[in-house]
């Protein structure tokens, strides 16, 4: 019989479930959406949001670790509030785009840092390096119901029980409805679509055997180990 170490069994299941069925179509993220992230990075603030998408295959829920392929030496932690859609859109105002919204959920945009300078140098996509199986962590759902202002939510990030990340969606740059209008103008958003609004300042990278954990308001927290391919 062959032993297997936790941590590769751990892997296995993580690669078994990489075929997890995400409800939604598509995973649709916007970059350099904080106030403050953009300060840190000494950039223009964005005019426009910086649309990208990932795939649905870089799904993960609580119960299974984030796997770090091989091939990225960096990967970063990025938490988020993600938004899930509710109802079908396509060209829909800024006055009416809430009314699309199904709900929301904690997200993590796991990001290979190494990946995104070169494809950033080359002016390439982003698509590996944010779409690699695992990439996406969330948390269970939360009716919309549950939050009266999407624009008023603490929220943090922790590795190893140390604060890495602190923000407040109040120092978005571009709002949920923002959001929703911009990309409707181009693409159908389908019900369970999810849309990641972009992470505060202190986004870093982290390693195989840290422990993630990070948290929305008191609407929901959530924690992954990490391993390494
Ligand atoms: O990874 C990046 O550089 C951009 C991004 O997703 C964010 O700001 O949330
Ligand atoms: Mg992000």
């Amino acid at each position: 019989m062959v032993l297997l170490s936790r941590s590769l069994m751990a892997c296995q299941r993580t690669q078994d479930l990489a075929n997890f069925v995400f409800e939604g179509k598509k995973i649709i993220g916007v970059a350099l959406n904080y106030m403050c992230a953009v300060k840190a990075r000494n950039v223009p603030v964005p005019t426009v949001p910086i649309v990208f998408i990932k795939p649905t295959t870089s799904y993960l829920r609580e119960g299974h670790p984030i796997v770090l392929p091989k091939v990225f030496t960096k990967v970063a932690y990025e938490v988020e509030l993600g938004v899930v859609i509710g109802t079908r859109c396509k060209n829909v105002s800024k006055e009416k785009a809430m009314e699309f919204v199904g709900g929301y959920c904690l997200a993590l945009d796991l990001t290979a840092q190494c990946n995104l300078t070169a494809a950033r140098a080359a002016g390439g996509s982003w698509t590996l390096g944010k779409g690699f199986d695992t990439a996406t962590p969330v948390s269970r759902f939360i009716p919309k119901d549950a939050i009266e202002d999407p624009h008023m939510l603490p929220l943090w990030l922790k590795v190893n029980g140390e604060i890495k990340q602190k923000g407040c969606t109040a120092d978005l740059v571009f709002k949920v409805p923002d959001i929703i209008s911009y990309v409707s103008k181009y693409m159908t958003l389908e019900p369970n679509d999810l849309l990641l609004t972009g992470t505060p300042h202190g986004s870093d990278a982290f390693q195989a055997g840290d422990l993630i954990e990070c948290g929305l308001a008191d609407l929901a927290t959530m924690k992954f180990n990490v391993c390494a391919e």
